[in-house]
């Protein structure tokens, strides 16, 4: 693809997202890329970086193109032109030409794109006079609930929110050891590094597929970001432990807890969503997972009721806004609103209230989420705690050592006794999990 058509392909893509804003933008490519077969992989590489590029400054673009042109629509073509000029250092003759017309290219810019852009050429991407929440390019709905959590580092947590996710796998205990996992990639080219925290973890020096590796069709590792591998380890699954993972998905801490129960006890995978839980299965056999069992939970189940204080572990890996996660999915910010936070608020407490009973006396229930809000986080657990006096947290301090001997904890001053990770201060995603103990 000439340059040209690169930028042609990634407007075509934005509008493609525009065109359903309610719906993951990696789903909308995947189909807008399925449809067009004929872009090489280095080409959708470059034109999917760059669309995730504009997505990712979009609330700074639309600031400035309303400040040049006030009454413009910021389309996916200025969208576009004003991040080469903005973000990517484009001049302004660079741009012009990157829009010259014809088959597979951009229509040339008109007059009233050119009165909007041309201003934005050598003008940095933060300006000043922006508020507060496009300067931290923050919905600005989170910006008090972000206070709250980050305090004076908001400024470095929200930088760290934009830079590109690392690529962090999980080992698989069940095959192999980590070290052996990286012998194996890197026998692939791959080289990884072993990440500060999680004992199973490893880091891609730099981001690479990885599933086509034989590392990763053997099941030696898996994709998981290592926040999320520390909430599989503080469920503290052990051998022969009956353990439910409540809102199992398609399975990423089944996978892990299996592992650390060394496949040998009860382990039943649970989630509303069939789709999900199918999704689990191909996973499951590649990891030589077999002590899993799948269950749809489905309106009127007496599945849970048979079931009451029949567990050692109950995970909720609860449904919510995935503000923790905004570095690796850009456009979940502009898509995530309050409403959702209302709806999802609701639906935590419930989870939890059915999760709860599933739990032996003496036996634990983790709580986790991969949102930074602390609405859904330590006030849920304030909340069910308020209904719950038969519940008591475990604080971290006291289960970190015995989880991860000579490996400091990832405990902050403001943590509590949970585990709150962020992108800023533990490079994982922004991840909260509560361990609260059923009093015997
Ligand atoms: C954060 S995701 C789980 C991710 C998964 N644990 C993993 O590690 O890959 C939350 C899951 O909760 C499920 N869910 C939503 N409502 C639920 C409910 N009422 N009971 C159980 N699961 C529910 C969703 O279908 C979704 O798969």
């Amino acid at each position: 693809m000439t340059p040209a058509a690169r930028i042609a392909a990634a407007v075509a893509l934005l509008e493609a997202v525009e065109a359903t804003p309610q719906r993951p933008a990696d789903a909308t490519a995947n189909d807008f890329f399925r449809a067009r077969r004929y872009i090489g992989s280095g080409d959708r590489r470059a034109v999917a970086e760059r669309a995730w590029g504009v997505v990712r400054q979009r609330l700074r673009l639309e600031w400035w193109l309303r400040r040049t042109a006030p009454g413009g629509q910021p389309t996916p073509r200025r969208l576009l032109a004003a991040h080469l000029l903005l973000a990517e250092g484009w001049n302004w003759r660079g741009v012009e030409e990157a829009f010259p017309g014809g088959r597979f290219n951009a229509e040339p810019l008109d007059a009233a794109e050119r009165a909007a852009l041309k201003p934005l050429a050598g003008a940095p991407p933060v300006h000043p006079e922006m508020p507060e929440h496009v300067r931290l390019n923050l919905p600005e709905w989170v910006l008090p609930a972000f206070r709250d959590r980050f305090g004076d580092r908001l400024a470095e947590e929200a930088a760290a929110m934009e830079r590109p996710a690392p690529l962090d796998l999980r080992a698989n205990l069940l095959r192999t050891t980590r070290e052996a996992a990286a012998a194996s990639l890197a026998a692939e080219g791959i080289a990884t590094e072993p990440t500060p925290f999680s004992p199973w973890g490893l880091r891609l020096r730099q981001r690479r597929p990885i599933t086509g590796t034989a590392a990763f069709r053997e099941g030696l590792v898996e994709v998981q970001d290592e926040g999320s591998q520390l909430i599989a380890l503080l469920a503290d699954a052990r051998p022969g432990m009956r353990v439910a993972d409540f809102c199992a998905g398609a399975g990423g801490k089944t996978l892990a807890m299996a592992a650390t129960m060394r496949n040998k006890g009860r382990l039943v995978a649970c989630d509303v969503s069939a789709v999900r839980l199918e999704g689990a299965v191909r996973r499951l056999r590649r990891a030589g997972v077999d002590n899993a069992e799948r269950h749809l939970l489905e309106p009127g189940d007496r599945w849970g009721k048979r079931r009451q204080a029949g567990f050692d572990r109950v995970l909720v890996d609860a449904p919510c806004t995935g503000t923790g996660t905004w570095r690796r999915n850009p456009d979940a910010r502009l898509r995530t609103g309050p409403g959702d936070l209302a709806e999802l608020s609701g639906k935590q407490g419930k989870i939890l209230d059915s999760a709860a009973d599933l739990v032996r006396p003496g036996g634990r229930l983790v709580y986790a989420t991969c949102s930074i809000l602390p609405e859904e986080d330590e006030g849920q657990m304030d909340a069910f705690l308020g209904r719950r006096p038969d519940y008591a947290p475990v604080p971290l301090a006291a289960l970190w050592p015995a989880l991860c001997p000579g490996v400091p904890s990832p405990e902050t001053d403001s943590s509590g006794p949970y585990l709150v990770t962020s992108p800023g201060r533990h490079g994982t995603d922004g991840f909260f999990a509560a361990v609260l103990e059923r009093q015997g």
